[in-house]
């Protein structure tokens, strides 16, 4: 079997001289990359291939011997309502056209038009295609809730709802060759979000990571493209590009929000065309990479301000996947601590520490800023330095005490503490709501409730026991 077939779908060419078929499936594959094309010279067979092979789009022949090409087209239409058809005629027969168009046809195309027209007018159909089984595929997705491939999702942790929607639709997109924006601050996981698609979209070639954060126009063409000999001074020998190490697998480029705008159109010809130039070479190459770019920057905000280009963005979003910051996961936390504690224990060749109950409680009231990575240090630093009995809670508070709480109040400075329609509690009343709600948040543990506070414990302790309204 073929590797890398582009479109997922087939693309059945029906017409009765074989020297068009042939140089029509070489313009598709020369010019677009298409390289999924099933051919048919007799009329009479074209049902039975459109039955037995994955077909999406026809490109039919008006003017045929045996079977016209409307008479196809209403068959093709009646049973196979999902498949686009295109019309194509040696003539320009305005009437036909509109006949055809009538039966239920895509597009209609004179074979004497311009290539490039002719060319877009397939692109449009397959986009329409692609769009049209993603969806359905989404809706299945949607409505059974269960994934098909969960072990591809394993390495990462989670219980949490959104994660979950977010592997749905990673399953629903992973086998198509769009783009992939993911967004989420930073150490929520992109990079391995990025494994994951690619893993699950059965490309043979491996994923290639490129960070462009810091890289000038002419560094990030270099890596991106290659060079070759001689292309500027000091390069005595050519260089492969990861776009080319890329070829037939995944190019997840990170830190998108950070390239330049000279880059930004680099990028923009490579994911329009498929194309790109090595530096010193007149010659475009070709590709057939998918890519898929991460961010923690808004990149709506960023082409608002003119920092990042309209045309690029719309491009790289029509696959968005956001992931939710750690903070926001609040279940996930006591998980991720197990899974890190065991990983560390096993990477560090110690045996696991138990955990002491409170620590998750702890660092479920934590905002933690660099999400899962964070997590993930902290307990290969607690692990590293523990030295027997219950794993010691030293370092993750030290963590908490530093960073936690600038963070939760910057996050909450612009929306109102109290609704504007009800009357303002006494003082004594709010500070009883906010050690009810730092109890709340602590799960009854006074000491972690009182650090929520910025108290002592016995001064928690003491207001707990004053206090005038029942908890
Ligand atoms: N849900 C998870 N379960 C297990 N490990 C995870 C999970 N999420 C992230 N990780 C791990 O956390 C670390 C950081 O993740 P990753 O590099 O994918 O984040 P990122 O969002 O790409 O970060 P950055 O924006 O800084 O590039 C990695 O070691 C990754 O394997």
């Amino acid at each position: 079997m073929r590797e890398n077939l582009y479109p997922s779908f087939g693309i059945l060419l029906i017409d009765d001289e074989a020297s068009f078929l042939r140089s029509f499936s070489l313009l598709l594959e020369m010019t677009v990359g298409i390289n999924h094309v099933y051919t048919c010279d007799d009329s009479r067979q074209a049902m039975d291939l459109i039955e037995k092979n994955d077909i999406g789009l026809v490109l039919l022949d008006v003017n045929m011997p045996y079977l016209s090409g409307e008479l196809l087209l209403s068959a093709i239409v009646e049973r196979h309502p999902d498949i686009n058809v295109i019309m194509l005629s040696g003539l320009n027969q305005l009437e036909t056209a509109m006949d055809c168009i009538r039966l239920g046809a895509f597009d209609y195309f004179v074979k004497t038009t311009d290539q490039v027209r002719l060319v877009d007018g397939i692109k449009r159909a397959i986009k329409m295609q692609e769009m049209r089984l993603e969806n359905q595929e989404m809706r299945r997705l949607f409505f059974s809730g269960a994934l098909q491939n969960p072990e591809a999702f394993e390495d990462i942790v989670t219980q949490d709802k959104s994660m979950k929607l977010v592997f749905q639709y990673i399953e629903s997109i992973s086998k198509n060759n769009r783009h992939v924006l993911i967004t989420g601050e930073s150490g929520t996981g992109k990079e391995a979000i990025a494994q994951v698609i690619h893993n699950l979209s059965g490309r043979k070639a491996p994923l290639i990571c490129m960070n462009v954060a810091g890289l000038d126009d002419t560094l990030f063409s270099d890596t991106l493209f290659g060079h070759h000999r001689g292309a500027f001074s000091g390069a005595d020998k050519a260089r492969l590009g990861m776009i080319e190490q890329a070829n037939g697998g995944t190019l997840f480029l990170d830190e998108i929000g950070d390239l330049s705008l000279s880059s930004q159109v680099k990028l923009l010809r490579l994911l329009q065309e498929g194309e790109y130039y090595p530096l010193g070479s007149d010659t475009p190459k070709r590709v057939n990479a998918r890519i898929i770019v991460a961010t923690h920057q808004d990149l709506e905000a960023k082409q608002m301000d003119g920092s990042f280009r309209r045309d690029l963005y719309y491009r790289l979003c029509m696959h968005q996947v956001e992931l939710p910051p750690l903070r926001k996961r609040l279940a996930d936390i006591p998980l991720l601590l197990e899974f890190f504690l065991e990983k560390a224990a096993d990477e560090l060749e110690v045996n696991k520490p138990t955990a002491p109950k409170e620590l998750a409680v702890l660092l479920q009231n934590y905002s933690f800023p660099g999400n899962v990575r964070e997590l993930q240090a902290l307990c290969f630093d607690a692990v590293s330095r523990h030295r027997g009995g219950v794993l010691s809670m030293s370092v993750f508070k030290r963590a908490c005490e530093s960073a936690d709480t600038k963070i939760a109040v910057s996050e909450n400075q612009t929306s109102s503490l109290y609704p504007n329609d009800l009357p303002l509690p006494t003082l004594q009343e709010s500070a009883e709501l906010l050690v009810d709600e730092a109890m709340r948040r602590a799960n009854g543990n006074q000491s972690i409730a009182s650090r929520l506070l910025g108290i002592s414990q016995p001064a928690l302790s003491k207001r707990l026991k004053s206090r005038t309204t029942p908890s």
